[in-house]
């Protein structure tokens, strides 16, 4: 990020989801706002909320809710859908599996990921191979899930062709070869209360999620009402928080959009700690581009940034791979 951001900016983007396919898009006022707070957001903080996005809020909190009851369980029933390298990645991981910059992250988690048939990407691909491990209960868990993954599939969507104008390309310039067949990833995420984890000894230092970034183009954060643990960091090294604002979603870019936009836009470091009392959820869902996409500065990007790629290319299967394989003590 650019600049030393005090908040996280809230932007409407009902206009562009009304106008997402119109021929004209680009010329249209209303969609031209959204795209200017788009680009602002994107430049100054990597990190904005979305309202007007036309998800339910109560499918927003069933999701939330059906996610509390699933981490309530025993941590036997838990382990049933239990994640591993034979399951893909996708299942069930207790507190202190999954580790960032070497540190436990106090938090259990649920990852799901697009379904990847055998042989669909070759070696890359085995390693995610597998499909979800859907828990049996709470009994909506799946169905609920997989709606809201489509929900969440086609916003981020149509958020993307914004933030394509909002880089000077065309509304479709993230999708063929880029974005046309997202990679999806949910994660269910669940932070115990500070005292629990900790017995009330300095509940400051229990890190939920170490900083870090996200791997992808955008993800969409649906957190808990009433704490406040999502902490983004800005460009001098304060920690600004991102506190909960029922109904919107979070949104934050990822490392392929700092790459395909030649570091116009960065993907911010951010981490997660919850000092409360109470269990907090969240529920991640990551949009991310083709799993083989191999990911350049895009033409338009490249123009502005003076000609020179600022980063190195990447194939999006093997960024995310390379995450995977080296998150989890197993
Ligand atoms: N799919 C995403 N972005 N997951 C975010 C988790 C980040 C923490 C992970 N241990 C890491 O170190 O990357
Ligand atoms: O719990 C949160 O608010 C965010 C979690 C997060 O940053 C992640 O899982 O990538
Ligand atoms: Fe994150």
């Amino acid at each position: 990020m650019a600049t030393d951001f005090k908040s996280i900016p809230i932007i409407d983007v009902s206009p562009l989801l009304e106008k997402w396919d119109h021929p004209n898009i680009a010329q249209d006022e209303g969609v031209a706002q959204v795209v200017r707070q788009l680009d602002q957001a994107c430049r100054e903080a990597g990190f904005f909320y979305v309202k007007g996005h036309g998800i339910n809020v109560y499918l927003m909190n069933e999701i939330k809710n059906i996610t509390r009851e699933f981490f309530r369980q025993p941590i036997a029933e838990k382990n049933k859908i239990k994640l591993s390298a034979e399951t893909g990645y996708r299942g069930y991981q207790k507190i202190g599996e999954n580790i960032t910059k070497g540190k436990p992250d106090i938090q259990e988690a649920i990852d799901c990921y697009r379904e990847v048939k055998h042989g669909m990407y070759g070696d890359l691909g085995a390693v995610m191979q597998g499909s979800n491990k859907w828990p049996s209960y709470p009994p909506s868990f799946k169905q609920a899930m997989e709606e809201y993954i489509d929900r969440c599939t086609d916003l981020s969507r149509k958020i993307m062709r914004g933030i394509a104008l909002a880089l000077g390309g065309s509304a479709d310039e993230m999708e063929g070869e880029i974005g046309g067949d997202p990679f999806w990833v949910l994660r269910v995420i669940g932070y115990p209360a500070a005292s629990i984890s900790n017995g009330h000894d300095k509940p400051e230092n229990d890190v939920g999620c170490g900083a870090h970034t996200d791997y992808g183009l955008l993800t969409l954060v649906n957190q808990d009402d009433d704490i406040v643990a999502l902490q983004v960091r800005n460009k001098s090294g304060e920690w600004i928080s991102a506190p909960p604002i029922p109904g919107t979603f979070v949104c934050n870019i990822g490392d392929m959009l700092k790459i395909l936009s030649n570091g116009i836009y960065e993907s911010t470091l951010h981490r997660v700690i919850n000092n409360s009392p109470n269990y907090r959820v969240c529920v991640a869902y990551f949009y991310e581009p083709n799993f083989d996409a191999a990911i350049e500065p895009l033409d338009v990007c490249l123009k502005k940034t003076g000609g020179t790629k600022n980063f190195e290319g990447a194939v999006y299967g093997k960024h995310l791979v390379s995450k995977v394989t080296t998150n989890f003590i197993l």
